[in-house]
C-alpha cells in the first residue's frame, strides 16, 4: 500500500471516529436534558409524590408564574391548597421544597443548620452586593465570625450607644439620651418632611424615598459613626450608588445576576477591578445591560466603605483600644475595630477577622441593615394610613410621651406597648425579606420527607407569618391587637420569621427594632398618614427585599 492511501485510510478511519464522539456527545447531552426536564421531575424524582402544584412550563418549571405574582402570594394558593409541606419545579427541573411547621424549620434553621447553608448562588449575589461577610460565609468560619460580632450588637452596647446623643448636631451640641444619629436624623427628617407640607392638606410624599434616606443616615451614625446626611444632601455619593443599586431589583434582572454569578468565577469577576474597568461593555449586550450600573454601584459603594474602616483604624490607632473608655466611639465598627486589637493584644493567634473581612462587615451592615429598615418603615406608615382608629391608637401613645421628652431612651421605646403592637404586627404581615433559600449539603429526612442532597428549600417568610392554622382566619390583616392576646399555637421562634431564626438570624434584630419604632414614634407624633388617591393599592416588589414599586406616595399633614 503507497504511504498516500495508508494517510487516507488513517483520515478517514480518524474522521469516523470524530463523529462518533459527536454523536456520542450530542446523544448523552440529549439525554441529559430529557433527564432534567422530563425523566426525573416526573419520574424519578424521590420527592415527586410530595403534594404540590403541577410541573408547569418545560423550560421554566412554575418560575414565570411566580414571577408574574406579587412575592409570596402564589405560594400562599399553593399552601392552601397542598398543605404544610409542598413541592415546586423551577427552572430546568430543579425542585424546591416548602415547609411550614415549627418543627420543619427548627431543624432546616437550627438542628441541622451547617447542613442546610444558603445556597451558592445567593451567596455570591450577597457577596457581589452586601461584602463577604457574616451574611454570605457558612460553617465554622461563620460560627468564629459571628462569636467576635455578637457584643458589638449586644443590649448594653445598644443602650450605650446613648452617649452618641452629645455629639455635636449642625453646628450645635444637642443634648439628648437618644442615639446621637437617631436624634440627628429625626430632627432633620421631620424638618425636610415638613418644610415639603406648605398648609393644612399637606402634600403627597415618596415615602419610600424618604425612609431610605433617614435609614441610610442612621445605619451609617450608629454603625459607623460616618455622617451620610442623605436627608440634606441628594447628591451624596453612597446614597445614589445605593439608589442606583436598588433601582435594579427587580425578579428578571435577579434571574440574569444568579446566570451570571452561575458561570464559573462569574462572582469574583463582577467584583474585580477588570470588571470595573470594562463595565460599559455591557450596555452593549441587552440582557446583560443592568450589569454596568451594578457593577459601577457596587464599586462606589466599596470604595466608601475602605475609606470608612481606614478611618476607624486611624482612629483606634490614635485613642488605643481601651473598650470601656467612655469617650471612645461607640458606633459598631469601632467597637469591632478596638475589640479585634484588645484580642490580638491579648493572644496574637487568636481568631481575627482580616481588614478585608473588616470592610465586607461595613458593606454587609450597609447592604443588610439599610433598606429592610426603609422598607419596614415604609409599610408600617402604608399599614397605618390605611388603618386611621390604629394610627390615631398609636398617636395616642406616643404623643405625651414625646412631649415629655422628644428624645426618648432605649427602655422608653421598649416599653410603649401599642408601638410595640404596631411595629411587631407589621413586620408580620409586611416582612421586608419576604423569603429566603436553603439548600440541603447532604441527604436527610426533614419532616418525613426524604430531601435529597442539592435541594432548595424555600422558606416563605411572608407565608410563615401569616399562615391560618397559627395566626387564624384574619391571618393576613393587619390587627396590631393580636399582639396583646397571642394565639395558642403561637410559637415565640417559628411563627415570626421575619429576622429568620438560629445561628444565621438577623444579629441587627434588636437594632432595627428600635430604630423602627423611634423614628414612628417621631413621625406619628408630627404627621398624619393616608393614602394619596382613592382605591391606591400596595405594590410589593421583590427581589431580596420587599419594598413598593411606586416608592410608596401617601398624603402626608402636619398633626395640629
Ligand atoms: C427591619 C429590618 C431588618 C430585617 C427585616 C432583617 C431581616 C433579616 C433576615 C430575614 C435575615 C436572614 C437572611 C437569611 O438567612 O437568608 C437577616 C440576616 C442578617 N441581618 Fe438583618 N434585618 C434587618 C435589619 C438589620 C440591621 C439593622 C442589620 C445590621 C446593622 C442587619 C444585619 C444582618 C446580618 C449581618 C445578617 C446575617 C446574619 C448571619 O447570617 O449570621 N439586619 N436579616
Amino acid at each position: 500500500m503507497s504511504s498516500i492511501s495508508i494517510v487516507v485510510q488513517a483520515v478517514s478511519e480518524a474522521t469516523l471516529t470524530i463523529r462518533h464522539l459527536y454523536y456520542f456527545v450530542g446523544a448523552l447531552v440529549l439525554y441529559k436534558v430529557i433527564h432534567q426536564l422530563f425523566l426525573y421531575p416526573y419520574l424519578l424524582s424521590p420527592l415527586r409524590s410530595v403534594p404540590g402544584p403541577p410541573i408547569g412550563e418545560p423550560i421554566f418549571g412554575q418560575s414565570i408564574k411566580i414571577f408574574r405574582y406579587e412575592t409570596g402570594i402564589v405560594q400562599r394558593e399553593w399552601i392552601k391548597k397542598y398543605g404544610p409541606v409542598v413541592r415546586v419545579v423551577g427552572p430546568v427541573g430543579m425542585e424546591r421544597l416548602m415547609f411550614m411547621t415549627p418543627e420543619a424549620l427548627h431543624h432546616m434553621l437550627v438542628k441541622e443548620w451547617l447542613d442546610c447553608p444558603r445556597p451558592q448562588y445567593l451567596r455570591n449575589i450577597l457577596g457581589l452586593v452586601a461584602g463577604y461577610g457574616l451574611l454570605t460565609v457558612t460553617g465554622n468560619e461563620h460560627r468564629q465570625m459571628r462569636k467576635v460580632m455578637n457584643p458589638a450588637f449586644s443590649i448594653p452596647n445598644l443602650m450605650a450607644q446613648t452617649d452618641m446623643y452629645y455629639e455635636p448636631i449642625e453646628g450645635k451640641v444637642v443634648p439628648s439620651r437618644v442615639l446621637s444619629s437617631q436624634r440627628y436624623v429625626f430632627t432633620s427628617l421631620i424638618q425636610v418632611l415638613s418644610s415639603q407640607l406648605p398648609g393644612p392638606e399637606g402634600a403627597v410624599l415618596p415615602v419610600y424615598e424618604w425612609m431610605s434616606k433617614a435609614t441610610l443616615d442612621i445605619i451609617c451614625e450608629t454603625a459607623f459613626g460616618y455622617h451620610t446626611d442623605s436627608l440634606h444632601n441628594p447628591h451624596n455619593e453612597l446614597a445614589e450608588a445605593y439608589e442606583k443599586l436598588l433601582s435594579l431589583q427587580s425578579g428578571p434582572n435577579m434571574a440574569r445576576l444568579v446566570l451570571f454569578v452561575s458561570l464559573p468565577g462569574g462572582a469574583k469577576f463582577l467584583s474585580s477591578n477588570l470588571a470595573y474597568k470594562i463595565r460599559g461593555m455591557f450596555s452593549y449586550i441587552r440582557f446583560f445591560a443592568p450589569l454596568t450600573p451594578l457593577i459601577d454601584s457596587t464599586h462606589c459603594i466599596r470604595d466608601i466603605s475602605k475609606q470608612i474602616l481606614d478611618q476607624k483604624m486611624k482612629e483606634t490607632s490614635e485613642s488605643g483600644v481601651s473598650v470601656d473608655d467612655t469617650h471612645t466611639k461607640k458606633d459598631i465598627m469601632s467597637i469591632l475595630v478596638r475589640a479585634r486589637q484588645a484580642d490580638l493584644n491579648k493572644d496574637r493567634t487568636a481568631y481575627a477577622m482580616s481588614d478585608a473581612a473588616m470592610m465586607d462587615q461595613v458593606l454587609t451592615f450597609l447592604g443588610a441593615g439599610h433598606e429592610t429598615t426603609a422598607s419596614g418603615l415604609t409599610w408600617t406608615l402604608w399599614l397605618l394610613a390605611n388603618d386611621k382608629t390604629n394610627q390615631q391608637r398609636l398617636r395616642d401613645e406616643v404623643r405625651p410621651i414625646m412631649a415629655a421628652d422628644p428624645r426618648p431612651d432605649y427602655k422608653t421605646l421598649k416599653n410603649m406597648q401599642w408601638l410595640d403592637c404596631v411595629v411587631m404586627e407589621s413586620l408580620r404581615v409586611m416582612p421586608p425579606v419576604p423569603l429566603t433559600v436553603r439548600t440541603t449539603a447532604k441527604t436527610d429526612y426533614i419532616e418525613g420527607v426524604l430531601v435529597p442532597k442539592g435541594t432548595l428549600l424555600h422558606i416563605s417568610i411572608r407565608n410563615v407569618n401569616t399562615w391560618q392554622t397559627i395566626w387564624g382566619e384574619d391571618a393576613e390583616e393587619f390587627h396590631p391587637e393580636r399582639w396583646l392576646n397571642l394565639p395558642k399555637a403561637y410559637n415565640s421562634t417559628f411563627s415570626l420569621l421575619s429576622f429568620i431564626a438560629g445561628p444565621h438570624g438577623c444579629i441587627g434584630k434588636t437594632m432595627a427594632i428600635v430604630e423602627m419604632k423611634a423614628v414612628l414614634a417621631a413621625l406619628i407624633t408630627n404627621f398624619e398618614f393616608e393614602p394619596a388617591y382613592d382605591g391606591q393599592q400596595a405594590r410589593p416588589s421583590a427581589a431580596i427585599t420587599m419594598k413598593p414599586a411606586d416608592g410608596m406616595p401617601l398624603r402626608i399633614r402636619r398633626v395640629t
